[in-house]
């Protein structure tokens, strides 16, 4: 059982500030991932759960207990790092046994673990190899099998995958899928992968310059992201965003047609919000956004097709494979009904209509 509260979290490294005060709650057996560029805090932010690096202020408190003063062995909480820190010199066995023998526990329950462990990550075949002798992917599965073997309460996972090629990354993300559901454990896991949060997470945390810009589930994040930066980070191609101004129904972009999209919240100064399949691309004079295209992309089974708005935004549209455009064609963009998201202009945050 393992229940977490973060209150007012920050973190100074010398005179620097990194994290501002992070409130988080996360429930037993959830799966939590926290997402976004590189340095918004994110790592640091696990290793103070951890309990490798001290809080500077604010509190952790898991299952009741205050933790900022207690050391990490005691936590409860084992971490799995981006490059994997097993001991070279030991083979798998003993790097799983390591761990569980620190904790006191007896040859035959070390044993047990260990057997339990190799089965969940099919590791039974290699148990006497060193780590020189794994592939990447193998790697993983031992530093996953050396935080399994001490039950913790709480998982943590920095960048699990990020050493390994995409095939790979594939296969090692289902098996975390799994293992999260065999094992039943909460686990927080860090990346700045946003098909990586969409995939796995029941919550994801978007993170930016020390800050939680919001927390959601997949789909609420998708579908009514809080601020224009969560709405053009998760999504892939990106959201595009243009401003837009009012013309009785209509929004027009500057020297660039209009188009009717529905309700549109009352505001000075309004962004447009288009996800790729939010919009059509027609060829020739219909009504819409004039645009021009940039160049396609086919993806067999579907495509992107990007194009310069009048105002030089590039706006991403999916299409089919059959209906592809060329270079520099002029194409007119409408909205799909009910489709676009409206944010403020001024400050990114979003309006709804
Ligand atoms: N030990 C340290 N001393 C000083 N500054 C640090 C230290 N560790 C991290 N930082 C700074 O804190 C900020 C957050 O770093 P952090 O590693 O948490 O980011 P991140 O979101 O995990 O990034 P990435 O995805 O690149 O790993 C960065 O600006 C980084 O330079």
């Amino acid at each position: 059982m393992a229940q977490l509260s973060l209150r007012g979290i920050k973190k100074r490294f010398r005179e620097t500030e990194v994290l501002h005060g992070i409130d988080l709650e996360i429930g037993d057996r959830e799966f939590v991932v926290f997402v976004g560029p590189s340095g918004c805090g994110k790592s640091t932010l696990l290793r103070l759960i951890a309990g490798l690096d001290p809080i500077t202020d604010g509190e952790f408190v898991l299952n009741g207990s205050r933790m900022n003063d207690v050391a990490p062995s005691r936590r409860g909480i084992a971490m799995v790092f981006q490059s994997y820190a097993l001991y070279p010199h030991m083979d798998v066995y003993e790097n799983m046994a390591f761990g569980a023998r620190l904790m006191g526990l007896d040859k035959a329950e070390v044993e047990q673990r260990i057997a339990d462990a190799a089965r969940m990550l099919r590791l039974g075949e290699l148990l006497k190899r060193r780590p020189r002798e794994l592939s990447g992917g193998q790697r993983q599965r031992v530093a996953i099998g050396r935080a399994l073997v001490r039950k913790p309460d709480v998982f943590l996972l920095d960048e699990p995958l990020s050493n390994l090629d995409a095939a790979l990354r594939s296969e090692v993300r289902l098996e975390i899928a799994r293992l999260h559901r065999e094992i039943g454990g909460t686990m927080i896991y860090v990346t700045h992968d946003q098909v990586e949060a969409m995939t796995l997470a029941d919550k994801i945390v978007v993170m930016n310059n020390g800050r939680i810009e919001q927390v959601g589930s997949p789909r609420e994040l998708y579908e009514t992201p809080a601020n224009t930066f969560v709405a053009s980070f998760i999504g892939s191609p990106r959201m595009t965003l243009v401003d837009v101004t009012r013309d009785g129904d209509r929004l027009g972009v500057a020297n660039g047609g209009a188009v009717a999209v529905g309700a549109v919240p009352d505001a000075k100064a309004l962004k447009l919000g288009l996800r790729p399949d939010a919009v059509h691309l027609t060829r020739g004079a219909a009504e819409g956004f004039a645009a021009q295209v940039v160049y396609t992309e086919y993806l067999g089974d579907n495509a992107y097709v990007y194009a310069r708005l009048a105002d030089g935004t590039l706006l991403s549209a999916r299409t089919t494979p059959n209906d592809l455009f060329a270079p520099d064609e002029t194409v007119t963009v409408t909205v799909a009904p009910g489709a676009a998201h409206f944010f403020s202009a001024e400050d990114g945050r979003r309006l709804s209509p």
